[in-house]
């Protein structure tokens, strides 16, 4: 498990992090969510080790990170680094002996990775002539090749068409599940609402929210529901105690108005529907990623 505690940074008189602390568990996708320049490649970097903290910790498996610790980290940083003029598959192997594959290994973890990526067809040539969506699937490989114990992803996701997103998602989420704990940042909160475990958002470099998705949804849950019935939906204006917030043909969602208590406003609807006819669905509205994000930042 990876900590990171009461972590600061300033640049100058701007402090960019101040007291920054959470966790990113084995086994887990964590997002780290924040809008432009809120913080989250200066607090990457710090766990890199690429930028010093001005206070605070970061500890692996309760303690602190070391420099043969972090060698056994994966970087995939936000200024991609690879070289345009070499071929894929053999800077991606060099990379893996830098971090200290035999060459054998190195050469099989590549051909492995770029298969996964769906790139095997494209490792003889340079990087500079593959697309930009086939660049960044090489520096997934390129951040993966060591078969790191920790992963730190920034952004991995920009730039990617949707059948991209799917593959490098799916090769992420095989990491995840062999037990290594992935920290990856994204502007792509559909992206980010299917894949993470766990969210941590940061809002001018503090922490405003953390925790796993689902635990996220119900304290950020609404006293809404949606109902989908077989014909126009409209009556529901008429429930006493329900305010209607949306209503669109057979589908409407309310809450209680004023006073009213959920649990009876609720039942007193569905009741009211059954009688009337058919019920298509009837859920609460759980919050999205996007809602929970705008309410914390
Ligand atoms: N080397 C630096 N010197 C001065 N200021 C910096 C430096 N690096 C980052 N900053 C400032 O720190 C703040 C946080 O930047 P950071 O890159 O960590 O944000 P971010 O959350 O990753 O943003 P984005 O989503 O746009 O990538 C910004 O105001 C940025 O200008």
């Amino acid at each position: 498990m990876l900590t990171v505690t009461s972590v600061s940074r300033s640049f100058g008189d701007h402090q960019v992090l101040d007291g920054v602390s959470f966790e990113v568990r084995p086994g887990r996708m964590t997002g780290f969510l924040g809008a432009n320049g809120s913080g989250k490649t200066t607090t990457m970097r710090i766990v890199l080790g690429v930028l010093a903290a001005h206070g605070g910790t970061v500890a692996w498996h309760g303690s602190p990170v070391t420099g043969s610790v972090r060698q056994r980290f994966g970087y995939m940083p936000e200024e991609r680094g690879l070289y345009p003029k070499m071929a894929v598959a053999e800077q991606i192997a060099w990379l893996g002996q830098l971090h200290g594959l035999d060459k054998d290994t190195a050469r099989r973890n590549t051909e492995r990775l770029l298969d996964q990526l769906e790139l095997g067809h494209r490792a003889k040539d340079k990087l500079e002539e593959l697309s930009l969506g086939n660049q960044q699937r090489a520096q997934v490989a390129a951040a993966l090749v060591h078969d790191p114990v920790m992963l730190i992803m920034d952004e991995p996701f920009s730039g990617l068409d949707p059948i991209a997103v799917e593959t490098v998602l799916g090769v992420l989420r095989d990491r995840a599940a062999s037990g290594v704990p992935v920290l990856f940042s994204s502007h792509q909160l559909s992206v980010v609402e299917r894949l993470c475990d766990d969210v941590v958002i940061i809002s001018g470099g503090r922490i405003a929210v953390s925790g796993a998705r689902d635990e996220l949804r119900t304290r950020y849950g609404t006293t809404r529901f949606e109902l989908v019935v077989a014909s126009d939906a409209g009556w529901v204006r008429d429930v006493p105690g329900v305010r209607v917030v949306d209503v669109d043909g057979p589908r409407v969602v309310f809450e209680p108005d004023g006073d009213a208590e959920v649990d009876q406003v609720d039942q007193v609807v569905l009741e009211a529907a059954l009688r009337r006819g058919s019920v298509r669905s009837f859920t609460p509205v759980v919050p999205t990623l996007g809602e929970i994000f705008m309410e914390a930042i």
